[in-house]
């Protein structure tokens, strides 16, 4: 389970989060929308550790593993896909070679394309960003702006790969300033001047 209580979180002058409050079950696939700078991505960076809230309290069960995509991926970019999956993985020492093999393979990317990533389009980096945040088998799945750059076939299969991560029983977080129209939420929320709420069915 994940749970987010009055979270509030300020740069500088700028409150960006004012309330913050968000609690996620096994096999939900919640949607949060929001303009440009409303602090989506700021959400998920705390939700992982990348920043500090300034109050309000964070609760994950002590087997989460949170897998995350957050604007533009990171990538050893001289580094081939498979060598930068590998290497992320590793990190957490739950490299699974077939899982990685078959998730670029089911994204139409080739696992032994000796490429360097920082030849790939937006769009094969972003499906890369994808794989990194579900190949361990993470339970709690966040992806901001999952689709940005990916065709309309591939967002086919991203849809029907989030549905069997969702049957699977996991938590997935979908932020986008856009509804995904693909996509069926369990819920779906907004976030304005700081503050997130749901939106009513
Ligand atoms: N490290 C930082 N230092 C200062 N201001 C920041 C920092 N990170 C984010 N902000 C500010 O916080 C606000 C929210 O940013 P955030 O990236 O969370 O928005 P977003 O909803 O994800 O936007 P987008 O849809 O454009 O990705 C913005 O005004 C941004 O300028």
């Amino acid at each position: 389970m994940l749970e987010l209580k009055q979270i509030k979180k300020s740069f500088g002058q700028k409150l960006v989060l004012k309330s913050v409050s968000l609690t996620a079950k096994p096999g939900e696939l919640i949607h949060i929308s929001g303009i440009n700078g409303s602090g989506k991505s700021t959400i998920f960076k705390i939700i992982t550790g990348l920043l500090k809230a300034d109050s309000g309290e964070i609760k994950l069960d002590e087997n989460d593993i949170v897998g995350a995509l957050i604007e533009n991926p990171n990538f050893l970019e001289y580094e081939s896909a498979m060598s930068n999956l590998h290497f992320l993985a590793n990190l957490n020492k739950r490299f699974n070679e077939k899982e990685v093999r078959d998730l670029l393979q089911y994204f139409m990317l080739d696992p032994d394309d000796p490429e360097p990533i920082v030849k790939y389009s937006v769009g094969m980096r972003q499906k890369v960003g994808i794989i990194q945040a579900v190949m361990e088998n993470q339970n709690i799945i966040l992806l901001d702006e999952p689709t940005r750059g990916i065709d309309q076939e591939s967002i086919g299969l991203f849809v029907a790969m989030l549905k069997k991560l969702r049957q699977q029983n996991k938590i997935i977080v979908v932020a986008s300033h856009d509804q995904i129209s693909e996509l069926k939420y369990d819920r779906q929320f907004v976030l304005k001047k700081g503050i997130l709420q749901e939106k009513q069915k």
